[in-house]
């Protein structure tokens, strides 16, 4: 998803809109959340554990010796301005715990979070009230619904407790059933909805406070498939329209090569590795996240920038021409099509051309010496 709409960040050359490449924008957008060195150590005496000898212990070990667990272990990272940020790893890896933190519905133990560069951590409770319900809302798997509410009441619960008056909150309610798609279903209670349809209330109600970044834990997970996907497309599809900042939490490989703009991959409270989807399953940073990613099909999550050589003097000016965020997979079609390499351009220029040769290298798997950077890596 790299199409959003997310401000530029302070570069001192502006360019055009369409000089300006999609990813650029993500990748030089501000921070809304820099995390750096985040500790959360669940137990007696937590705080006498990051940067000791004990943090070196082994999980049992340290449960048997010091009675605490590390659920994360000196995290840092950024999450900037519009996009989808996607938290991933296996149950019990922090990922719950992380994100939690953000927002301080769990303390951490030790490290920095800003928001907007305003410390987190020092924030009073009415300051982490005004967090929570207008600068970064969760979704939750389970939205607690109020079930003698009808579906409008619901979405408007939120900007109710705001003390927003009830002309305009019943108003603004509206407006979000129709963007979620319940348009119609205004009258129901939860319990006259399907699961999905559960879901889109809860998304609605998170909306309607118009919170900088969206929170999401897990919230497809007990859908049935097809309902998920559904749900991800709307996800998808609201990030588009608005270029909220998203963070999103899931266990599910494909769901975060679907979503995520950038993904953090945890294992046992540390991020192994954080980047785009092609960088993780292009580069993988170590043989944890190497195996993670075995089964993704290459061709269609990497794209032709890593299939990509030099044109060659008379290729550069004819042929099919691709954008640099085609998929390999993608671009095969167009190459078996005209049976000739196909011109990359990039700001009208070419800047590369793809074979059958150097895509079925990528497909392959023989393409590593042309990698792009694997990201931001934390040693495992
Ligand atoms: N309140 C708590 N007290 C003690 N340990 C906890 C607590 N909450 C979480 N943990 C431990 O911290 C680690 C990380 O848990 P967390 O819930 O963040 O993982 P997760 O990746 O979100 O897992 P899941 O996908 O199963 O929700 C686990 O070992 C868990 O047992």
């Amino acid at each position: 998803m790299n199409g959003n709409s997310a401000g530029t960040g302070d570069t001192t050359e502006p360019m055009t809109e369409q000089a300006q490449p999609a990813e650029a924008d993500a990748a030089t957008a501000p921070a809304v959340f820099s995390v750096r060195n985040l500790w959360k150590v669940f137990g007696p005496k937590a705080d006498r554990v990051p940067g000791s000898e004990l943090a070196a212990l082994s999980p049992e070990e340290l449960r048997e010796q010091a009675g605490c667990t590390v659920a994360v272990r000196d995290v840092s990272f950024d999450v900037r301005q519009g996009e989808v940020f996607v938290v991933m790893g296996l149950s019990g890896s922090g990922k719950s715990t992380l994100v939690r933190c953000l927002t301080r519905l769990i303390e951490p133990t030790s490290g920095t979070i800003a928001i907007d560069g305003e410390d987190v951590c020092g924030m009073d409770k009415g300051a982490l009230r005004d967090l929570r319900r207008h600068r970064a809302a969760m979704v939750f798997q389970h939205f607690g619904l109020l079930p003698h509410r009808s579906v409008l009441d619901n979405v408007a619960y939120g900007l109710e407790i705001q003390g927003v008056g009830k002309a305009e909150r019943r108003a603004k309610a509206a407006e979000m059933v129709e963007k979620v798609g319940l348009a119609g279903l205004e009258d129901r209670r939860p319990g006259q909805l399907s699961g999905g349809q559960q879901q889109r209330v809860g998304l609605a109600r998170a909306l309607a406070a118009d919170p900088e970044v969206l929170l999401f834990d897990e919230p497809f997970s007990a859908l049935d498939p097809l309902i998920r996907r559904d749900m991800q497309e709307e996800v998808v599809r609201l990030h588009r329209d608005e270029g909220r900042t998203m963070v999103f939490i899931t266990h599910d490989l494909s769901e975060a090569l679907r979503l995520g703009d950038r993904i953090a991959l945890m294992r046992g409270g540390r991020v192994v590795q954080c980047g785009t989807p092609e960088e993780i399953v292009g580069s993988p940073a170590d043989d944890y996240v190497r195996d993670f990613v075995r089964d993704v099909p290459r061709e269609q999550v990497l794209t032709v920038r890593r299939a990509m050589r030099p044109a060659a003097a008379d290729e550069s000016e004819t042929g099919e021409t691709l954008a640099p965020t085609t998929t390999v997979a993608e671009a095969i079609e167009t190459v078996a099509r005209t049976g000739t390499p196909a011109r990359i351009v990039e700001g009208g220029r070419c800047v590369g051309v793809v074979d059958h040769r150097s895509l079925l290298d990528v497909v392959a798997g023989l393409d590593a010496g042309t990698a792009p950077d694997a990201g931001e890596r934390t040693a495992a």
